[in-house]
C-alpha cells in the first residue's frame, strides 16, 4: 500500500551524479550537477572521495558526545549568540515562522582564524568538550575535508553558471560556514512536532551526509514532496538562499524537510551531518548582471546585502538570536 508519507516515485528520483566524473569530463560533471540543481535545488553526489575515516572519526565522537547527560552537554550551550558554536540542545531550533520546534539537537564547529586576524570579528572560538577524547581533531578535520569538497563543488557550479572555473574561490575561502553535527532521537509514539520543519538553507550550497536514514524530503515546484533517498555513503547537495539571491533564482534554494519515522524505524536515532558553506562575511550578495535577462529580470533591484547581515537577519527568524 502507498505511503502517503513517502511520496517518491522512480520517475521522479534524484539520479545520482559519480564525482569520478569531475576528473575525467568536468564538463560533463558540471552539466549534470547543473541540471540537478535547476530541477530539484539538489543534487546527488556519488564517490564524493571524503576520507570515511575522517567521517567516521568525526561521527563517532559526536555520538559520543550527544549520549552524555544532559546537564554536562549544556555547559556547552551558549544561549543568545546564534548557535554558531557548540550545542544547540533539544528543542531551541524551529524553522521559520513554525509553530513548534524542531525534534533535533545539534553541534556546530565554525572555521579556526589566527589571532588578530580580521575576520575573528565575525566568527567565534569553537567550543571542544573534554569529556569525548580526540573530539576537536576529528571535528576539525570533518570541517576542513567538507570545506575543500565544498570549493571544489562550486567549481563545476561556476562552469555550469559560465562564470569563470574559479569564480567562487576569494568568495568562500575564508566563509562564515558551518559544521553541524545533528542528532534526531528516537520519537516517542504521538510526539508533536517533527525532526526538521520545512525549511530553506541561508548559506551558499549545503553538503549532508547521513541522509540514507530516511526522512528527508524536498518540496518540488509542483507542491509534492520528494523523499531523497540517496545511496548509502552518497552526499547530498543543496543551494540555499545565498546563491539562490546571486543568481537571480537561476540556482534555486528549495524547501526540504525531515519528517518523522515510520513506526518501525521509530526506536532509531538519526544523525546526519550538514556543513553549511558561507561566503566570506564581508561579500556583499548582489545579482550576478548575467543571470539577469527579460524573463528574469532582477529580484533584488537596489537590496545588495552584505553576505554576515543577510545571516544575522535569518538566524533571528530561526530563533537561535
Ligand atoms: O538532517 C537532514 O537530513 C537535513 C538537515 C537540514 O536540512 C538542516 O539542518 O538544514
Ligand atoms: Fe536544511
Amino acid at each position: 500500500m502507498a505511503d502517503s508519507l513517502s511520496s517518491t516515485d522512480a520517475r521522479r528520483a534524484i539520479e545520482p551524479v559519480s564525482m569520478t566524473l569531475y576528473d575525467t569530463d568536468f564538463q560533463a560533471f558540471a552539466d549534470r550537477l547543473g541540471r540537478s540543481f535547476k530541477r530539484y535545488g539538489f543534487a546527488v553526489i556519488a564517490d564524493h572521495g571524503l576520507d570515511e575515516a575522517v567521517i567516521g572519526a568525526a561521527l563517532d565522537d559526536a555520538k559520543a558526545f550527544f549520549a552524555l547527560p544532559e546537564d554536562v552537554k549544556r555547559r556547552y550551550h551558549q544561549p543568545g549568540t546564534g548557535g554558531a558554536r557548540g550545542l544547540t540542545p533539544f528543542g531551541v531550533e524551529a524553522a521559520k515562522g513554525a509553530a513548534t520546534v524542531d525534534l533535533k539537537e545539534f553541534w556546530h564547529v565554525g572555521r579556526e582564524l589566527p589571532e588578530g586576524h580580521p575576520y575573528r570579528k565575525y566568527m567565534r572560538d569553537n567550543l571542544w568538550p573534554t569529556e569525548v577524547e580526540g573530539f576537536r581533531e576529528h571535528l576539525y578535520g570533518m570541517f576542513t575535508a567538507m570545506d575543500e569538497l565544498g570549493r571544489k563543488i562550486l567549481r563545476a557550479i561556476a562552469r555550469h553558471l559560465e562564470l569563470g572555473d574559479d569564480f567562487f574561490e576569494d568568495k568562500v575561502q575564508l566563509g562564515n560556514s558551518i559544521l553541524r553535527m545533528l542528532h534526531y532521537p528516537p520519537v516517542p509514539a504521538g510526539a508533536s512536532g517533527v525532526r526538521a520543519g520545512a525549511h530553506e538553507d541561508i548559506n551558499v550550497i549545503t553538503l549532508l551526509l547521513g541522509a540514507e536514514e530516511a526522512g528527508l524530503q524536498l518540496k518540488d515546484a509542483d507542491g509534492e514532496w520528494l523523499d531523497i533517498a540517496p545511496p548509502p555513503g552518497a552526499l547530498v547537495v543543496n543551494i540555499g538562499d545565498m546563491l539562490q539571491r546571486l543568481t537571480n533564482h537561476v540556482l534555486p534554494s528549495t524547501s526540504h524537510r525531515v519528517i518523522n519515522p515510520a513506526p518501525e524505524r521509530a526506536s532509531f536515532a538519526r544523525y546526519s551531518t550538514p556543513f553549511f558553506l558561507h561566503f566570506n562575511p564581508d561579500f556583499v550578495i548582489e545579482t550576478l548582471p548575467a543571470m539577469v535577462s527579460d524573463e528574469n529580470p532582477d529580484r533584488y533591484v537596489g537590496k545588495a546585502i552584505m553576505a554576515e547581515d543577510f545571516l544575522t537577519e535569518r538566524l533571528k527568524e530561526i530563533r537561535l538570536i
